[in-house]
């Protein structure tokens, strides 16, 4: 930072805000800190007494405040990205359309280890609408040595892409409905409207839905004719937990199934069951996902929709961050459940 002349500062960062005082009338920042000074501002910033300024000298190797951010938010943005203008040095990162969000986290610290920057976002894994904001990013000074910004255009080239939001796809979804009671008509199915509406809202369809009661064979039957449909998917609502008629996971491998986890640290869905057969993804839904707003089904169903093949690790870290508060208002995603590592 240096002080000069008015009439030498022209191509300069403004080091901190002008502010035009007209008595009676406004008080206002004439210009703010970070503007680059141009040969027309002379005779306003004479006009309110200024002869000498603050200013950085832009040289060689320096980046100004907007550029610096601008090429950070660009080398970090993937598909379903939109930025905005730089605006008093800060860009933000936009959804450019409804999709699932993902961060690429270990990246996103290695860029904040670094000094003088800064890179903040929304937690990874959630549903977003377009236009909603995901990320913001701007240097800490003024002005930044170039060779700050090129290292985070290098993390962010080796871990591209660091924000994306991934389209979900609109999948054809079977449903299996276990239990005798609901076979029986001694109750009214529940849960299938529950995730038919929760899939439609995610540009899902469930296109066939068959009644089982708690037996093996019946879920068997039940997934082949499904798969012989040529669904995306097959979600098995009931029999999830520890009773003699609680048959889902054991009918789901007798049709093939690979069992990623039967059980997830989530509440509600500790009793949850992701499987493949094949590539085919195959849920167990315990009763909580009918009940609850928002359970494991939210968490993991995007992800599913967004072609994502779920592994027992992305399973496992649901656990911090995995117990819902119960809200009385259900926030969900705007809120800590799901938020894990
Ligand atoms: N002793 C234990 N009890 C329970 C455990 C446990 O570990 N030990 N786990 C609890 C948890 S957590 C959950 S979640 C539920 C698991 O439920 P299931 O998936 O096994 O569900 P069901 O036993 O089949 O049914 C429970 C309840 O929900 C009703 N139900 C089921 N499907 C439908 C449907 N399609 N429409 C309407 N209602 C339905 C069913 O009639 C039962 O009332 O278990 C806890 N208990
Ligand atoms: O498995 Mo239950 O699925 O937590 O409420």
């Amino acid at each position: 930072m240096k002080s000069v002349p008015v009439q030498e500062a022209v191509g300069m960062v403004l080091c901190h805000d002008l502010t035009l005082i007209v008595p009676g009338k406004f008080k206002k920042p004439l210009f703010k800190k970070g503007h680059v000074v141009k040969p027309e501002d002379i005779p306003s910033l004479l006009d309110i007494g200024k002869e000498h300024l603050y200013v950085w000298e832009m040289r060689e190797g320096v980046l100004h405040e907007n550029e610096a951010a601008m090429r950070m938010a660009t080398a970090a943005a993937g598909n379903g990205v939109t930025l905005t203008e730089p605006s008093e040095g800060k860009v933000s990162l936009l959804a450019a359309e409804d999709g699932l969000l993902k961060i690429n986290t270990g990246a996103l610290f290695a860029i904040n280890e670094r000094e003088q920057v800064m890179f903040a976002t929304l937690h990874s894994n959630q549903l977003v609408k377009k236009n909603k904001i995901v990320a913001g990013t701007r240097i800490i000074p003024l002005v930044i040595e170039e060779k700050i910004i090129t290292g985070i255009e290098h993390i962010c080239r080796e871990c591209f892409p660091l924000v994306e939001i991934k389209p979900l796809r609109p999948m054809r979804v079977g449903l299996v409905t276990t239990g005798s009671e609901v076979y029986k008509g001694r109750i009214q199915d529940k849960f299938g409207p529950v995730v038919t509406a929760k899939l439609a809202e995610w540009g899902g369809e469930v296109t066939r839905r068959i009644l089982v009661s708690d037996s093996i064979d019946m879920i068997v039957v039940a997934i082949k004719e499904l798969m012989e449909e040529g669904v995306d998917m097959i979600l098995v609502t009931g029999g999830m937990s520890v009773d003699p008629d609680d048959v889902t996971p054991a009918g789901v491998v007798a049709a093939g199934g690979r069992i990623v986890s039967y059980g997830a640290p989530a509440l509600p869905g500790a009793m949850f069951m992701m499987a493949y057969i094949d590539e085919l993804p195959v849920m167990g839904l315990p009763g909580c996902v009918m009940y609850h707003r928002s359970s494991i089904f939210d968490l993991i169903a995007p992800r599913v929709l967004a072609g994502e093949v779920i592994t027992r690790r992305d399973i496992i870290s649901l656990g911090y961050g995995g117990l819902c508060s119960n809200c009385r208002e259900c926030r969900y995603p705007d809120c800590g459940f799901g938020k894990g590592i």
